[in-house]
């Protein structure tokens, strides 16, 4: 007989229990109930028991939940632990009677123990994770160009004096690696990719054989030899009537550690023959890409969102550890309703490192936790959180205060969804 999602136990899953955990985390996503032996095997393989949580209701598993180890580049290019969090479903019958909830009290303190400074995740739905302490700390923006509205000449592609080649997938996971190292520390917001990421992304490891289409693999060099930008993209064999090729690219990946390589692999992509449309795939808010086009209205907005949430569970480390391009002094109230990171923390920072203790000092900010992590990272402006009624000004002026130490010129870029 089923029981009130009250009385099941929440708890870690057994080796004998991830294909159960797997197929049910495939009913609350909404796929279909039946997983194939491949992708049991595939994702299995990456499931740590110990970092799972799950409800069974008799036989059948209700809720999935889990999480692994991450490293978040903080404004700076600091690398934090963070406790990433991903594959989180409550089957449909047993929704709304706190079981997410339950699990994600048990993984978030199981994470402050551990010494994680913030847990993130990317969210499937805006309103699910506010109430657990998280803020939107990065977003997404996706482009559709329209090629020949450019104003660039698809017969003259620009050059710098670097060179571009195209390189095979096995190519990729050995040179992707380092690049990526290079390009995260110099990116708030990215967080790290480990051998399993070029796996999935270079078509090594498939939860599926039909679904796969092996992109082409661009890597740029600057003309010391140095590589600095790799663009993945697939075309979609599109012809129109009239013999017209009408194709569209869509880019799958694009990480670059220089401007110049940035434009190049731009150019690039709207010079090839056939293609009229480049879909940009997940970029940072302010990327150049708009800019780098000599009329930037052919890249029209197709996409603007939230991705990357963080939840801080250690204020002094998360804050220490981040750099700052002025110097003040700030005294915040932090409420977190969980009791994991709350207190009173003033704050003293300048371009040669940052100090942050425990106060009793009279507050001058006070805010919740959630939007400590939205303006943890740089990119959000404590006035316009105190406009909207999110953060308090204790002191007049001290939001100013805290933009002027906290924003950053450049915005944070989560470009993996996990
Ligand atoms: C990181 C990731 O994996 S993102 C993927 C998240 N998963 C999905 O979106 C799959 C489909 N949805 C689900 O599986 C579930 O609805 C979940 C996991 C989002 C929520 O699970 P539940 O067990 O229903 O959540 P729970 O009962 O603990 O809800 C707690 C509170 O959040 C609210 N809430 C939960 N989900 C949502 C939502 N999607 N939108 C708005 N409010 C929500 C509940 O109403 C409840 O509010 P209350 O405390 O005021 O009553």
């Amino acid at each position: 007989m089923s029981r009130h999602p009250q009385d099941l136990d929440v708890r870690p899953i057994t080796d004998s229990e991830i294909p159960d955990w797997i197929r049910a985390l495939h009913t609350g996503f909404l796929r279909s109930p039946h997983v194939s032996d491949q992708e049991l095997a595939v994702r299995g393989g990456n499931i740590t028991p110990a970092r799972t949580l799950a409800a069974f209701d008799d036989a059948r598993c209700v809720a999935t939940f889990r999480s692994f180890p991450q490293e978040l580049t903080a404004v700076g290019g600091a690398l934090v632990a963070a406790d990433a969090i991903t594959n989180v479903s409550v089957t449909a019958t047993h929704r709304r009677r706190g079981l997410l909830t339950r699990m994600m009290a048990l993984d978030l303190a199981a994470a402050k123990e551990r010494g994680d400074v913030v847990a993130t995740l990317t969210a499937a739905e805006y309103p699910i994770y506010g109430r657990y302490g998280f803020g939107p700390a990065a977003h997404t923006a996706e482009w559709t160009i329209d090629v020949p509205r450019t104003g660039l000449e698809r017969h003259r592609p620009v050059l710098d004096d670097g060179r571009i080649d195209l390189v095979d997938a096995d190519e990729v996971r050995k040179l992707g690696p380092e690049l990526h190292e290079r390009f995260r520390r110099a990116v708030p917001g990215a967080i790290s990719r480990g051998d399993r990421w070029w796996q999935l992304n270079t078509g090594a490891l498939r939860f599926d054989d039909d679904e796969w289409t092996e992109p082409f693999y661009a890597v740029h060099r600057s003309a010391s030899g140095e590589i600095d930008g790799l663009a993945a993209y697939v075309s979609d064999d599109h012809w129109g009537d009239g013999k017209r090729p009408l194709q569209t690219a869509t880019v799958k990946s694009l990480i670059t550690t220089s401007p110049s390589a940035e434009r190049v692999l731009w150019h690039y992509l709207c010079s090839l023959d056939w293609v009229t449309t480049v879909k940009s795939g997940n970029r940072a808010p302010d990327d150049l890409l708009p800019h780098l086009l000599p009329d930037p209205r052919a890249a029209r907005l197709t996409t603007y969102a939230d991705t990357l949430w963080v939840r801080i569970l250690d204020v002094v480390r998360a804050l220490e550890v981040r750099t700052y391009a002025t110097s003040g002094t700030l005294v915040l109230e932090v409420v977190d309703e969980a009791g994991l990171a709350g207190g009173r923390y003033r704050l003293q920072a300048g371009p040669d490192g940052a100090e942050c203790v425990r106060t009793d000092q009279e507050p001058e900010l006070t805010l919740p936790v959630g939007e400590l992590a939205t303006l943890w990272l740089g990119d959000e402006s404590a006035v316009r959180l105190a406009a909207l009624g999110r953060v308090r000004e204790q002191q007049k002026g001290a939001a100013s205060v805290a933009d002027a130490l906290l924003r950053t010129s450049r915005r944070p870029w989560c470009p993996d969804i996990f």
